[in-house]
């Protein structure tokens, strides 16, 4: 028998969250980085959640990395695939999250897929299609200023049928008022509509648990981790799973304690605040790294003399939407974010090399970069420290204790996260 669950996540902090949420509510998961290239040992396991860096590279590239996923996932037996990508639905007109989910859908010869972007507990609703963070719009949340994927519409029907050809409709409260059955059959009347993607509307865990019952037979869905926090009770119904594990308790970690945030969103910056209220904190700025390696070693010095004097130390990029711009306007986006996910990169495996032991990083892309230069292939999944964010364990070479690192979605965690995080582990 198979694994229940294959996930492609668009990024590795979404891909924890998931994750997370998956081992929260009884699922044995294994999160890996990238399409795996050699066997896994997945005995004992429910659920299997790729993570990859497709969330703002070119469309050809989002969707052939992840027909890669489907396919080795496929091959694990998975009985549903769940495309995972941010419950504030980051993407531009072009994708990805039109186009992947296309793909999906063909390889999988699925005729419809749900979106499910919302996560109440982290303050991600949607109501008439409409995407709300918080009490704000997603256009007046502060997305509209993401330095890759900047949000300035709430409409999801109207943002998805710019990405995709294939017809948008969707599953309004009222309907999901009625239950699963009745959700059940308008997303069947929809069907014979040919509506392929089907945005449903979510204010709260309830909501989730009826679409949950409602697709659970689908091949294809597709959201945010809400969605996986309900559908593991459906797997259970069905006699999928085999027993209800437990969260991993991870082994006591030690190690110097460093934070790196290259994340610019809202939360992120009030979390930057507070900690360098008390602890010692260095700003990389993208337009001196454009001028040499000078300011890239001072960081590091920085980091060595603060982390040697006890820590927790703060790297940050982080920057409000003004100095963001003007990094941009300088190098150009892309640019600018290379050169910042390459020196916090850079920063990770020296400091990681020289005795950091509990890491915590700041934002999506920017944890991509860190354990993509970590050369890390698996996570382990651990104690949660604020909705969505776990800590999780990756070992080391050698016979080094392993690693602790938690990456931290732009969004989430509460205003003291940075210093909760270290307290929460054992
Ligand atoms: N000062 C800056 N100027 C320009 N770009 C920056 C600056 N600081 C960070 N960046 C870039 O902005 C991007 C931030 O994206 P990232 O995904 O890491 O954070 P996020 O969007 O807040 O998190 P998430 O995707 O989890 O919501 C990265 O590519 C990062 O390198
Ligand atoms: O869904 C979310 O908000 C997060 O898991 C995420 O993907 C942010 O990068």
């Amino acid at each position: 028998m198979g694994i229940v669950l294959g996930a492609i996540a668009d990024d590795f902090t979404g891909a924890t969250d998931l994750a997370n949420n998956l081992v929260r509510s009884g699922m044995r998961c294994v999160q890996v980085i990238g399409v795996p290239d050699s066997p896994l040992a997945l005995e004992n396991v429910d659920a299997v959640v790729v993570a990859l860096k497709s969330r703002s590279c070119p469309v050809s590239q989002a969707v052939s990395e992840s027909l890669a996923a489907l396919e080795w996932l496929q091959e694990q037996g998975a009985r549903q695939c769940f495309f995972k990508y941010c419950s504030t639905f980051d993407s531009t007109d072009e994708g990805n999250i039109g186009p992947v989910s296309d793909a999906l859908l063909d390889r999988l010869g699925a005729a419809q897929t749900v979106m499910v972007p919302a996560f109440p507990i982290n303050g991600r609703t949607v109501y008439q299609g409409h995407l709300f963070v918080g009490d704000r719009l997603l256009n007046d949340s502060g997305m509209q200023h993401h330095p890759l994927n900047p949000m300035r519409d709430a409409d999801l029907v109207r943002v998805l049928s710019r990405q995709t050809p294939l017809t948008v409709g969707l599953a309004a409260r009222g309907v999901l008022a009625e239950g699963a059955e009745t959700t059940r059959r308008h997303l069947d009347a929809l069907r014979a509509q040919k509506v392929s993607h089907v945005i449903c509307d979510t204010i709260d865990e309830r909501d989730l648990e009826v679409i949950a019952q409602a697709v659970v037979d689908l091949p294809l869905v597709t959201g945010g981790s809400g969605l996986g926090q309900a559908l593991p009770e459906q797997y259970r119904r069905r006699g999928w799973l085999s027993e209800v594990a437990e969260a991993g308790r991870l082994a006591p970690s030690g190690g110097q304690a460093l934070v790196l945030s290259g994340s610019c969103s809202r939360a992120t910056l009030g979390q930057v605040d507070r900690f360098l209220a008390h602890h010692p904190g260095y700003a990389l700025d993208p337009l001196s790294l454009a001028e040499g390696s000078s300011h890239l070693q001072q960081a590091l010095d920085f980091a060595r003399e603060r982390l040697a004097g006890g820590g927790p130390v703060l790297i940050y990029a982080s920057a409000d939407p003004e100095r963001v711009k003007a990094a941009q306007a300088a190098l150009g986006t892309e640019h600018a974010g290379r050169l910042v996910e390459k020196a916090l990169g850079h920063l990770a495996t020296r400091l990681v090399d020289e005795g950091v032991g509990r890491l915590v990083v700041a934002g999506g892309e920017t944890s991509g970069a860190v354990v993509s230069a970590l050369g890390i292939r698996t996570l382990r999944i651990g104690e949660q420290i604020d909705p969505g964010v776990p800590w999780t364990q990756v070992p080391l070479e050698g016979d080094r204790p392993p690693l602790s690192l938690a990456l931290k979605s732009g969004n989430f965690g509460g205003p003291e996260f940075f210093t909760r995080a270290f307290e929460v582990l054992p």
